[in-house]
């Protein structure tokens, strides 16, 4: 059997309206490409099999790499704790017809990938959301990979007859390679992934074919005229978070961002408030903020009521990634996976506070202006800006 996984710690399911579907995409052979995954509002509420959290086996030997954990030793270890780990999505239900979903685009951050932020991706779209959860490839993932047609298609190379896994893996920085470099290169070609992902989505909204070269029996013409396309927001966690920035300053459609524990050094010097012209929110953890990182945000945000941030008291920056949740107390409390706050307390407040404000900026026709205190880090647990002291040091 599995470790912490097995005792009842599990990735919370959807609190909204909507039973939850999952399912891959995957255009384009080359890095030209996109690859996402789509969790959205499904009419099949059988709750059975559910699907797996991480689903090759490429993405312990990624983590094991970004962990700098052997290879052999991380892929058993991960193997036996969380490879049985299911997420509450079912994989490939039916699309929920007959109604027009505003879209929300998620962006992992560094050493992650597309699968591991799914209590918020699925909550979510449990709200009545599409959200397309991008897989970078730039290299800042654990693991990611392309199809490549394969031209003899001998199908015992791969179950997905007829195409090949082609895996890259999280690239370490170099020696005497400046970070800051590296991960301003990084955050441009996130967001323009970022962008291709919802054109993807508006393309297949339009009616228009597309050509997925995973092997998914996802009938994407069920999207047709399904996204709300005047109400698109961008979403990510960490380098993620830099990564929604940059999205915002590129792509005019994303009506407003939400940055989880936003990490700012790949955010270029350059870019000011006057970048950023659309509503954002940040929402920080407790403990991995520090004052350099929060006066880029506040360069970004001063004086403009658009721009909020909230910090959830006794938070971690693993608190808003899955992990929190699959992980058991020792290994959790070890590797900060969980802070002093209930794990589930604080990814309601995460989401919470992120549909309140998505209602505002899209003006949705929903109830969700019911936590807009907690925007305001009105409420147990929330802060209003930042615990972090800014006064500089004499
Ligand atoms: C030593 C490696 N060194 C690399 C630069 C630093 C590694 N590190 C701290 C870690 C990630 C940690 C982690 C995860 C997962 C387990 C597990 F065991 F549960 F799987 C354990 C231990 C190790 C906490 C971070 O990078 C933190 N971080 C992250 S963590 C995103 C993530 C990645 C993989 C996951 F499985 C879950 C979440 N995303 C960012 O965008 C940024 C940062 C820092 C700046 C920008």
């Amino acid at each position: 059997g599995s470790g912490g996984a097995e005792k009842g710690y599990r990735i919370p399911a959807g609190k909204g309206p909507h039973a939850v579907g999952c399912t891959d995409l995957m255009t384009g052979d080359a890095a030209e490409g996109s690859f996402l995954r789509l969790y959205y509002p499904s009419c099949d509420d059988t709750d059975t099999e559910e699907t797996p959290w991480i689903p090759d086996k490429e993405y312990y030997q990624g983590l094991s790499d970004f962990l700098n954990v052997y290879r052999a030793l991380g892929e058993r270890l991960f193997q036996y704790y969380v490879g049985s780990v299911t997420c509450p999505a079912k994989s490939n239900a039916a699309f929920k017809p007959g109604e027009k979903y505003p879209l929300l685009v998620f962006s992992h951050g560094l050493g992650a990938f597309r699968t591991i932020y799914s209590a918020i991706c699925i909550e979510m779209a449990s709200q009545g959301f599409l959200v397309a959860a991008v897989e970078h490839r730039d290299e800042s993932a654990s693991a990611t990979y392309f199809c490549k047609k394969k031209a003899d298609s001998e199908p015992e190379e791969d179950q997905t007859s007829g195409v090949e896994k082609e895996w890259i893996y999280y690239r370490k920085l170099r020696a005497g390679e400046e970070e800051r470099c590296l991960r301003h290169k990084q955050v441009q070609q996130r967001a323009q992934e970022c962008i291709k992902a919802l054109n993807l989505i508006l393309k297949i909204s339009s009616g228009e074919e597309v050509m997925n070269v995973l092997n998914s029996d996802f009938d994407w013409s069920h999207l047709k005229d399904s996204v709300d396309t005047s109400r698109i927001a961008v979403m990510g966690h960490s380098f993620g978070g830099a990564t929604v920035i940059e999205s915002l300053s590129k792509e005019i459609r994303f009506r407003c961002g939400i940055a989880l524990d936003a990490w700012m050094l790949p955010v270029g010097d350059d870019t000011y408030q006057s970048s950023v012209q659309q509503p954002l929110l940040f929402i920080n953890s407790e403990k991995f903020q520090w004052a350099a990182n929060i006066l880029k945000m506040k360069k970004l945000s001063s004086n403009d009521t658009n721009k909020k941030m909230i910090t959830i008291k006794g938070s971690v920056h693993q608190s808003f990634p899955d992990f929190t949740f699959v992980s058991g107390e020792i290994i959790g409390k070890f590797f900060k996976l969980k802070g002093e706050i209930d794990p589930n307390e604080a990814i309601d407040i995460c989401n919470h506070a992120s549909l309140a404000f998505l209602q505002k900026h899209l003006s949705l026709k929903r109830d969700f202006d019911k936590w807009d205190s907690l925007v305001d880090g009105i409420g147990p647990n929330v802060i209003s800006g930042t615990n972090i002291d800014l006064s500089p040091t004499e």
